[in-house]
Protein backbone atom coordinates (compact mmCIF):
# COMPACT_ATOMS: atom_id res chain seq x y z
CA UNK A 1 0.00 0.00 0.00
CA UNK A 2 1.65 3.57 -0.75
CA UNK A 3 1.79 5.60 2.14
CA UNK A 4 1.64 9.48 2.12
CA UNK A 5 2.37 9.88 5.91
CA UNK A 6 5.20 12.67 4.52
CA UNK A 7 3.43 14.54 2.27
CA UNK A 8 2.53 18.87 2.99
CA UNK A 9 0.32 18.61 0.07
CA UNK A 10 -1.58 15.93 -1.65
CA UNK A 11 -4.29 16.75 -4.62
CA UNK A 12 -6.23 14.23 -5.74
CA UNK A 13 -8.39 13.52 -9.07
CA UNK A 14 -9.15 17.07 -8.83
CA UNK A 15 -12.03 18.40 -10.90
CA UNK A 16 -12.19 22.40 -11.53
CA UNK A 17 -15.70 23.27 -13.78
CA UNK A 18 -16.29 26.92 -14.69
CA UNK A 19 -19.91 28.65 -16.04
CA UNK A 20 -19.70 29.44 -19.66
CA UNK A 21 -22.97 30.47 -20.79
CA UNK A 22 -24.78 29.77 -18.18
CA UNK A 23 -23.81 25.93 -18.04
CA UNK A 24 -21.17 24.50 -16.09
CA UNK A 25 -17.94 22.94 -17.63
CA UNK A 26 -15.18 20.84 -16.78
CA UNK A 27 -11.75 23.02 -17.00
CA UNK A 28 -9.47 20.95 -14.90
CA UNK A 29 -9.39 17.30 -14.82
CA UNK A 30 -8.25 14.27 -13.16
CA UNK A 31 -5.32 16.24 -11.34
CA UNK A 32 -3.40 14.35 -9.10
CA UNK A 33 0.07 15.60 -7.50
CA UNK A 34 1.93 16.07 -4.10
CA UNK A 35 4.68 18.72 -2.45
CA UNK A 36 6.67 17.33 0.04
CA UNK A 37 8.82 19.73 2.75
CA UNK A 38 11.04 21.67 1.37
CA UNK A 39 10.76 21.00 -2.33
CA UNK A 40 10.05 23.06 -5.16
CA UNK A 41 7.98 21.84 -7.59
CA UNK A 42 6.55 23.79 -10.47
CA UNK A 43 3.17 23.23 -12.09
CA UNK A 44 3.90 24.75 -15.89
CA UNK A 45 1.93 24.21 -19.17
CA UNK A 46 0.41 26.86 -21.32
CA UNK A 47 -1.67 29.62 -20.65
CA UNK A 48 -5.13 28.90 -20.20
CA UNK A 49 -4.69 25.12 -19.20
CA UNK A 50 -5.58 25.40 -15.69
CA UNK A 51 -2.80 26.16 -13.89
CA UNK A 52 -3.84 29.60 -11.69
CA UNK A 53 -7.59 27.42 -11.34
CA UNK A 54 -5.61 24.75 -9.30
CA UNK A 55 -3.34 26.99 -7.20
CA UNK A 56 -6.78 28.74 -6.26
CA UNK A 57 -8.46 25.79 -5.21
CA UNK A 58 -5.93 24.55 -3.08
CA UNK A 59 -6.00 27.37 -1.20
CA UNK A 60 -10.02 28.19 -1.24
CA UNK A 61 -9.62 31.17 -3.38
CA UNK A 62 -11.53 30.08 -6.71
CA UNK A 63 -13.76 33.08 -7.97
CA UNK A 64 -17.26 33.44 -8.84
CA UNK A 65 -17.89 30.76 -11.96
CA UNK A 66 -15.52 28.30 -10.96
CA UNK A 67 -15.80 25.73 -8.75
CA UNK A 68 -14.51 22.27 -7.19
CA UNK A 69 -16.82 19.51 -8.81
CA UNK A 70 -15.05 16.59 -8.23
CA UNK A 71 -11.58 15.02 -6.15
CA UNK A 72 -10.03 15.90 -2.85
CA UNK A 73 -7.26 18.22 -1.59
CA UNK A 74 -5.25 17.19 1.48
CA UNK A 75 -2.98 19.54 3.55
CA UNK A 76 -0.98 17.10 6.20
CA UNK A 77 -3.63 14.57 5.37
CA UNK A 78 -6.77 16.87 6.29
CA UNK A 79 -9.22 17.02 3.84
CA UNK A 80 -9.33 21.08 3.31
CA UNK A 81 -11.76 21.34 0.69
CA UNK A 82 -14.38 20.57 3.54
CA UNK A 83 -13.29 23.80 4.97
CA UNK A 84 -15.43 26.46 6.00
CA UNK A 85 -14.34 30.33 5.45
CA UNK A 86 -12.84 30.70 9.22
CA UNK A 87 -11.09 27.56 8.43
CA UNK A 88 -9.71 28.64 5.26
CA UNK A 89 -8.62 32.22 6.44
CA UNK A 90 -6.91 30.01 9.19
CA UNK A 91 -4.62 27.74 6.47
CA UNK A 92 -3.80 30.91 4.52
CA UNK A 93 -2.72 33.21 7.35
CA UNK A 94 -0.63 29.77 9.05
CA UNK A 95 0.17 27.28 6.28
CA UNK A 96 -0.14 28.12 3.29
CA UNK A 97 0.57 31.38 2.06
CA UNK A 98 -0.17 32.68 -1.83
CA UNK A 99 1.92 35.11 -3.87
CA UNK A 100 -0.49 36.44 -6.68
CA UNK A 101 0.38 37.17 -10.24
CA UNK A 102 0.78 41.12 -10.44
CA UNK A 103 2.21 41.83 -7.15
CA UNK A 104 0.18 45.45 -6.51
CA UNK A 105 -3.04 43.57 -6.38
CA UNK A 106 -1.41 41.99 -2.86
CA UNK A 107 -0.85 45.91 -1.39
CA UNK A 108 -3.48 48.33 -0.74
CA UNK A 109 -2.13 51.48 -2.90
CA UNK A 110 -3.54 53.86 -0.40
CA UNK A 111 -1.57 52.80 2.79
CA UNK A 112 2.02 52.43 3.73
CA UNK A 113 3.98 49.50 3.23
CA UNK A 114 4.69 50.10 7.29
CA UNK A 115 0.60 50.05 8.19
CA UNK A 116 0.15 47.16 5.70
CA UNK A 117 3.27 44.96 7.09
CA UNK A 118 2.17 45.95 10.74
CA UNK A 119 -1.30 44.31 10.22
CA UNK A 120 0.58 41.41 9.01
CA UNK A 121 3.00 40.78 11.31
CA UNK A 122 0.33 41.20 14.35
CA UNK A 123 -1.48 38.17 13.47
CA UNK A 124 1.49 36.40 14.45
CA UNK A 125 3.44 38.71 16.91
CA UNK A 126 2.29 40.03 20.59
CA UNK A 127 2.21 43.28 21.20
CA UNK A 128 5.76 45.14 21.36
CA UNK A 129 6.95 48.33 21.64
CA UNK A 130 7.11 50.67 18.29
CA UNK A 131 10.96 50.45 18.66
CA UNK A 132 10.77 46.93 19.15
CA UNK A 133 8.57 46.34 15.58
CA UNK A 134 10.50 48.56 13.69
CA UNK A 135 13.79 46.60 14.21
CA UNK A 136 10.89 43.24 13.20
CA UNK A 137 9.94 44.90 9.93
CA UNK A 138 13.35 46.00 9.06
CA UNK A 139 14.87 42.86 9.79
CA UNK A 140 12.05 41.32 7.65
CA UNK A 141 12.91 43.41 4.52
CA UNK A 142 16.68 42.99 4.83
CA UNK A 143 15.90 39.54 4.45
CA UNK A 144 14.35 39.53 1.33
CA UNK A 145 17.40 42.05 0.12
CA UNK A 146 16.19 45.51 0.69
CA UNK A 147 19.67 47.53 1.99
CA UNK A 148 17.08 50.60 2.97
CA UNK A 149 14.40 49.75 4.92
CA UNK A 150 13.59 52.50 6.74
CA UNK A 151 12.58 54.35 3.48
CA UNK A 152 10.91 51.37 1.71
CA UNK A 153 8.31 50.97 4.82
CA UNK A 154 7.69 54.62 4.80
CA UNK A 155 6.56 53.90 0.86
CA UNK A 156 3.60 53.57 -0.48
CA UNK A 157 3.10 50.52 -3.21
CA UNK A 158 2.81 53.12 -6.26
CA UNK A 159 6.32 54.31 -4.89
CA UNK A 160 7.99 50.96 -5.20
CA UNK A 161 8.85 49.10 -8.57
CA UNK A 162 7.18 45.66 -9.33
CA UNK A 163 9.96 43.48 -7.87
CA UNK A 164 10.11 45.92 -4.73
CA UNK A 165 6.71 45.25 -3.97
CA UNK A 166 6.70 41.68 -4.75
CA UNK A 167 9.63 41.13 -2.19
CA UNK A 168 7.83 43.36 0.11
CA UNK A 169 4.57 40.62 0.20
CA UNK A 170 7.98 38.14 0.29
CA UNK A 171 9.01 40.20 3.19
CA UNK A 172 5.01 39.88 4.36
CA UNK A 173 4.86 36.09 3.87
CA UNK A 174 8.15 35.28 5.99
CA UNK A 175 6.69 37.05 9.16
CA UNK A 176 3.78 34.14 8.31
CA UNK A 177 5.90 31.20 8.54
CA UNK A 178 4.06 29.45 6.44
CA UNK A 179 5.02 25.54 5.65
CA UNK A 180 4.09 26.07 1.52
CA UNK A 181 4.26 29.13 -0.68
CA UNK A 182 2.13 28.65 -4.13
CA UNK A 183 4.17 31.50 -5.84
CA UNK A 184 1.08 32.32 -9.28
CA UNK A 185 3.29 33.38 -11.37
CA UNK A 186 5.47 35.60 -9.65
CA UNK A 187 7.76 37.34 -11.96
CA UNK A 188 5.74 37.44 -14.58
CA UNK A 189 5.18 41.22 -14.14
CA UNK A 190 8.93 41.87 -13.45
CA UNK A 191 12.00 42.55 -15.49
CA UNK A 192 15.02 40.51 -15.98
CA UNK A 193 16.70 42.07 -12.42
CA UNK A 194 13.97 41.80 -10.45
CA UNK A 195 12.86 38.27 -11.73
CA UNK A 196 16.33 37.27 -10.72
CA UNK A 197 15.98 38.76 -7.35
CA UNK A 198 12.75 37.20 -6.69
CA UNK A 199 14.17 33.78 -8.00
CA UNK A 200 16.96 33.78 -5.99
CA UNK A 201 14.64 34.52 -2.65
CA UNK A 202 12.51 32.08 -3.14
CA UNK A 203 15.33 29.54 -3.40
CA UNK A 204 17.00 31.01 -0.27
CA UNK A 205 13.90 30.65 1.67
CA UNK A 206 13.17 27.37 0.61
CA UNK A 207 17.14 27.01 1.94
CA UNK A 208 16.81 28.92 5.13
CA UNK A 209 13.33 28.01 6.53
CA UNK A 210 12.75 24.58 4.28
CA UNK A 211 9.93 25.94 3.13
CA UNK A 212 8.18 24.21 0.15
CA UNK A 213 7.14 26.00 -3.22
CA UNK A 214 4.51 25.13 -5.49
CA UNK A 215 6.11 27.31 -8.34
CA UNK A 216 3.07 28.25 -11.03
CA UNK A 217 4.66 29.78 -14.28
CA UNK A 218 4.96 29.03 -17.78
CA UNK A 219 8.49 30.54 -17.90
CA UNK A 220 10.87 27.68 -18.62
CA UNK A 221 13.60 29.50 -17.40
CA UNK A 222 12.46 30.16 -13.89
CA UNK A 223 11.08 26.43 -13.95
CA UNK A 224 14.79 24.47 -14.95
CA UNK A 225 16.18 27.14 -12.52
CA UNK A 226 14.11 27.09 -9.86
CA UNK A 227 12.36 23.61 -9.49
CA UNK A 228 13.24 20.58 -8.24
CA UNK A 229 10.44 18.55 -9.43
CA UNK A 230 8.28 19.75 -12.91
CA UNK A 231 4.20 18.83 -12.90
CA UNK A 232 3.15 19.58 -16.73
CA UNK A 233 -0.28 20.35 -17.66
CA UNK A 234 -2.02 20.57 -20.67
CA UNK A 235 -5.81 21.10 -21.57
CA UNK A 236 -6.90 20.79 -18.05
CA UNK A 237 -4.72 17.81 -17.06
CA UNK A 238 -1.30 16.48 -16.59
CA UNK A 239 0.91 15.39 -18.95
CA UNK A 240 3.58 14.11 -16.96
N1 LIG B 1 -14.09 32.31 -12.81
C1 LIG B 1 -14.06 31.76 -14.03
N2 LIG B 1 -15.19 31.66 -14.76
C2 LIG B 1 -15.18 31.09 -15.99
N3 LIG B 1 -14.06 30.60 -16.59
C3 LIG B 1 -12.91 30.68 -15.93
C4 LIG B 1 -12.83 31.25 -14.61
N4 LIG B 1 -11.55 31.18 -14.18
C5 LIG B 1 -10.85 30.60 -15.18
N5 LIG B 1 -11.65 30.28 -16.22
C6 LIG B 1 -11.22 29.62 -17.48
O1 LIG B 1 -10.47 28.46 -17.15
C7 LIG B 1 -9.38 28.30 -18.05
C8 LIG B 1 -8.09 28.08 -17.27
O2 LIG B 1 -7.73 29.29 -16.59
P1 LIG B 1 -6.43 29.46 -15.68
O3 LIG B 1 -6.42 30.88 -15.23
O4 LIG B 1 -6.40 28.43 -14.64
O5 LIG B 1 -5.26 29.22 -16.75
P2 LIG B 1 -3.68 29.32 -16.54
O6 LIG B 1 -3.10 28.01 -16.96
O7 LIG B 1 -3.35 29.79 -15.16
O8 LIG B 1 -3.29 30.42 -17.62
P3 LIG B 1 -2.23 31.66 -17.52
O9 LIG B 1 -0.87 31.03 -17.60
O10 LIG B 1 -2.56 32.46 -18.74
O11 LIG B 1 -2.49 32.37 -16.24
C9 LIG B 1 -9.34 29.53 -18.93
O12 LIG B 1 -9.85 29.17 -20.19
C10 LIG B 1 -10.25 30.51 -18.26
O13 LIG B 1 -10.96 31.30 -19.17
Amino acid sequence: MTTFANSLLRIEQLEISCQHDGKWRPIVQDVSFQVFPGEIVALTGPSGCGKSLTAHAIVGLLEAGSRVTNGQVFYQDRDILTYNIHDWQQLRREEIALLIQHSLNGLNPIRTVRKQMVETVSQRKQSTSKKELDMYLCSLLQQVGFTDPESVLASYPFQLSGGMRQRVLLAMMVSLQPKILIADEPTTALDVINRERVLSLLKKLQHDFGLAVLLISHDQQSVKRLADRVIQMDRGAIIR
